[in-house]
């Protein structure tokens, strides 16, 4: 036999109807004047190999409509179902066996599904059946039909709810990727007659839940597909980061809550279908086989959130009203000297310029937790994200800035704060302080110049802008350590902070390694004293306050017990933010 020599490049396809768009490219440049990149482009368009490969495949499907080949059936997934009904009961032969677990797979169920909906030509946009049509058929006989689908010890994935025009039991929604989803043979606005052959006009959404919970393999419901059939759903791309805790089994006005999603403040949601603007579907995201459940949407959250800081401040005013008479046990800190508290006050953040909308007027809505589009951002070398440390006085943020910068100094830079006070002889300009005159300053922080800034003994002091976008473009890490509230004007598109949350630890941890080791508070001018038990309850107090309002907004949290500890560990963390994408609000990457 003759060997056979094979090319080593195999020949590129080329398009016949491609080929002749290219070959009469000419005749449009000279006879309709087409500029000359507009013939480059569409030139390479049809010679692309992407182009090309699409042309072959339309070619070999054009070939396929032509040989009018039909399906044998639509129903594959019904047949599936019976036969897997019929054959349960002989369940001792391990072929049956083998049959019922490849039948009640949910790989091999959405393989049937999609055949059944290309043998249906159920794919693609489809105009709905009056599109256009001026006919006034009044044929609107509703349909009942009984499907058969086989499901497994998971739950159905649709929620039921009653009707209240027909007095039935309808299908509210349809969770993605659940069992009734996977089986298409169920959608939204179905009514549903009989379960396993048992009507269930007389029963509740919730004992029909809990009857179909029970069963399991091969189910026949009997069911209306009546004319309004609400067809189902694109999975959409969007991503939210959650601004609260939501557990669906405390949640009254969740409508299933075994179909609902529990998720802890921070975590990152796929929102799968926005299609009821009461109730979103979503998972979480980076769980592969993570469940898809219900979630109140954005507009019933912040509803439900002024609904209860309105009956909460209901309560607070109860209570300030009974203490006026003196005789209320709700007086807030009355320990706390009013001196005090003013000076821990004196760093102000910015005060944002925005006029509430009218019903806004008592609650603003973006002070109102609820979710936050977010996307992937992926770090670019030379320009980092800043690191923001947020915590209450004390805690270490100082000592911990100071210990990483020691370790390496060439890459991390701290913000150099202006003041108005004159400079002191130790003291050099640019490096303690930008000493600026006093009306510079007042006009810097009339004109939003400052991220945060404050008067102490008739001097001002702030954060300008400018300092931290300079250090952002000296391709240093630039370590901040503002007051909580500057977080708001920190977190835009320009600056992109990374927010790191520093902890204390519990009370007993807080007070042994602050005595082991003398440690010391700073008070606003500038003197040192020993942290006493009153510093650290208030560093408690304080800290869950700022977890209470802020926590949303940290990327990352710490605790403070060892020092040693809780340095590598910020050097980690950022380590890893140098090198691993994070999820960002949106209007930051766009
Ligand atoms: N883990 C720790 N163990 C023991 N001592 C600590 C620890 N962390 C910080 N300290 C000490 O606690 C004191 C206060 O720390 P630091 O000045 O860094 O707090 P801070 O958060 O910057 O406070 P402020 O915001 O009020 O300036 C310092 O003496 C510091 O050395």
């Amino acid at each position: 036999m003759m060997p056979v020599t094979l090319s080593l490049k195999t020949q590129q396809y080329i398009d016949p109807d491609a080929n002749k768009i290219v070959s009469s490219l000419p005749v449009l440049h000279s006879d309709y004047q087409v500029p000359d990149d507009h013939i480059v482009f569409l030139r390479r368009f049809f010679r692309s190999h992407d182009t090309q490969t699409l042309m072959k495949i339309f070619r070999k499907l054009y070939m396929v409509e032509c040989r009018r080949l039909s399906p044998l059936t639509r129903a594959v997934v019904a047949i599936a179902a019976t036969v897997y009904g019929n054959i349960r009961g002989s369940g001792h032969c391990a072929q049956v066996r083998e049959m019922l677990q490849i039948l009640a797979k949910p790989h091999f169920q959405a393989l049937l599904y999609c055949h059944d909906k290309i043998a249906s030509r159920d794919f693609g946009p489809q105009l709905s059946e009056d599109f256009g049509s001026q006919d006034t058929d009044d044929d609107t006989t509703d349909h009942v039909t009984v499907i058969q689908f086989i499901k497994t010890s998971e739950p159905l994935g649709a929620t039921l709810q009653y009707n209240d025009e027909t007095g039935s039991l309808q299908i509210a929604r349809i969770i993605v990727g659940g069992a009734a989803d996977r089986s298409g043979l169920l959608h939204v606005g179905d009514e549903i007659l009989e379960v396993a052959n048992k009507s269930v006009r007389d029963k509740t959404p919730d004992e029909v839940v809990q009857m179909l919970g029970q069963m399991s393999g091969s189910i026949s419901m009997k069911i209306v597909s009546g004319s309004n059939r609400i067809v189902t759903l694109r999975e959409s791309k969007m991503r939210v980061r959650a601004f609260f805790d939501y557990n669906p089994i405390n949640d009254v006005l969740n409508p299933c809550p075994d179909a609902g999603l529990s998720f802890c403040r921070g975590d990152v949601l796929h929102i799968v279908s926005q299609d009821d603007p009461w109730w979103w579907q979503a998972k979480k995201e980076g769980e592969i086989s993570g469940k898809t459940g219900l979630i109140p949407a954005r507009q019933l959250q912040e509803r439900n959130e002024i609904i209860k800081r309105y009956h909460s401040d209901e309560d607070l005013r109860s209570c300030v009203g009974r203490s006026s008479r003196g005789t209320s046990p709700c007086r807030i800190s009355p320990k706390i000297p009013r001196a005090r508290r003013v000076r821990k006050t004196m760093y102000q953040a910015q005060h944002s310029g925005g006029t509430p909308e009218l019903y806004r007027r008592e609650y603003d809505l973006d002070e109102i937790p609820t979710y936050e589009e977010v996307e992937l951002f992926h770090p670019t070398s030379g320009k980092f994200r800043p690191v923001v440390l947020i915590g209450p006085p004390g805690v270490g943020r100082n000592e911990l800035k100071r210990r990483i910068t020691s370790y390496a100094p060439d890459t991390f830079e701290e913000v150099v704060p202006y003041t108005s006070r004159k400079k002191k002889v130790h003291e050099q300009e640019s490096r303690e302080y930008h000493f600026v005159p006093r009306e510079e300053m007042e006009r810097g922080i009339i004109n939003h110049r400052f991220v945060e800034f404050g008067e102490f003994k008739g001097n001002l002091y702030g954060t300008s802008y400018a300092s931290i976008r300079s250090v952002i473009h000296s391709g240093k890490i630039c370590l901040l350590s503002p007051h909580t509230q500057a977080l708001k004007f920190l977190r835009s598109p320009e600056i992109k902070p990374f927010v790191l949350y520093i902890k204390p630890p519990p009370l007993e941890v807080l007070r042994m390694t602050r005595r082991q080791n003398r440690a010391m508070k700073t008070m606003d001018g500038g003197t040192t004293r020993m942290l006493t038990e009153e510093d650290f309850t208030d560093m408690l107090s304080i800290g869950g306050r700022i977890e209470d309002k802020y926590a949303h907004y940290f990327d990352a949290v710490i605790i403070n017990d060892d020092i040693v500890k809780a340095s590598k560990q910020l050097l980690a963390v950022i380590n890893e933010l140098q090198t691993k994408p994070q999820w960002v609000p949106l209007h930051w990457t766009r």
